[in-house]
């Protein structure tokens, strides 16, 4: 369906965590809807999800990132809201019959940030310095190296995490750039890590709209918002990120880039510890994002990721 002949709803329902990132994201996509479609009401439908509720164990340990999402897809099949907005890294690899991801946005800046209130960088920390965080990813990638700081578990929303580093208990904290430049919080980040000492999670810094699957018209709809580029990269590391087994629960990274035309991907798969980290680094066809990332999967598993996968597991 072409723009102009595209007949935009009276009324769209925005499903949102309400935690103070997933409402900006929300009211982002809302600010632009009604730009794109003045006609139509636009509101946004705050709900709080199991994942936000349970702050105090390890994720990983509990079920991960469905949890995030599951009650935004309620209010999807019930017809409570049309859309779900979700931090793309949130999203399952495969969403549960009769879901899509009918749009994918702009990617803000896609790497992680070492935040501190006394020290400049990673390197800077002394021996024995606290870090915080509770992602497996970058806690293997940290003790790969930088085998004499201390990684301590920190959980929470951006702002919790910022206030329990602002107390005391960390050293330095590491969270997503984009969450920080999102909330007008640029200023807290000391430091851009580069995604050679920490590559980022699957989908980091990107949006994704949910949908029925069966709501083609919305599709259309959002098509403005989709971005091309973004999405042959997202596609790619998800693809990736499926080909391994699709738990997050895994001390793993990808990350595509769209580089002269290209598509340039990374991939890593470590254990816990960072004493072993696999890599893998391939370019491909922008067109073929999906045969890109099963390509960096394929050389991991070939590297003996599926033993460390299944260490993980059992
Ligand atoms: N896991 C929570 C989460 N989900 C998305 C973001 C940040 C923004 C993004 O990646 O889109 C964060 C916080 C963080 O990792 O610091």
């Amino acid at each position: 369906m072409n723009q102009a002949s595209l007949v935009p709803p009276a009324r769209l329902v925005i499903a949102s965590r309400e935690s103070a990132l997933a409402m900006w994201q929300a009211e982002h996509i809302r600010d632009r809807l009604r730009a794109l479609y003045p006609q139509t009401t636009v509101s946004i439908l705050g709900m709080t999800t199991q994942g936000d509720q349970i702050l105090d164990v390890t994720l990983s340990k509990i079920g991960g990132k469905g949890l995030f999402v599951k009650e935004l897809e309620t209010a999807l099949e019930n017809g409570s809201a049309d859309i779900a907005v979700h931090s793309l890294k949130d999203v399952p690899m495969n969403l549960p019959q009769g879901f899509a991801l009918a749009c994918i946005g702009e990617r803000e800046d896609p790497r992680d940030a070492f935040v501190s209130n006394n020290f400049d960088s990673l390197a800077a920390l002394p021996a024995g310095s606290v870090v915080g965080t509770s992602s497996l990813r970058r806690e293997s990638q940290l003790r790969a190296r930088f085998p004499h700081l201390k990684i301590e578990p920190l959980r929470g929303n951006v702002q919790t995490r910022l206030r329990k580093l602002d107390e005391g208990q960390y050293a330095a904290i590491i969270l997503a750039a984009a969450g920080l430049k999102r909330l007008g919080l640029a200023n807290r980040i000391r430091n851009i890590i580069s995604s050679d000492d920490s590559l980022p999670a699957v989908g980091q810094g990107a949006l994704g709209i949910e949908t029925r699957a069966d709501r083609t018209d919305l599709k259309a709809v959002l098509a403005p918002l989709h971005h091309a580029d973004t999405a042959a990269c997202v596609l790619a590391e998800r693809a990736m990120s499926r080909a391994l087994a699709g738990s997050c629960q895994v001390p793993l990274g990808g990350f595509a880039e769209v580089q002269g035309g290209k598509l340039r991907m990374r991939g890593f798969v470590a254990t816990p510890d960072g004493k072993r980290l696999l890599r893998a680094e391939y370019s491909g066809e922008i067109a073929q994002p999906e045969a890109l990332g099963d390509l960096v999967a394929r050389d991991l598993l070939r590297q003996g990721a599926g033993e460390i996968l299944a260490a993980l597991n059992g």
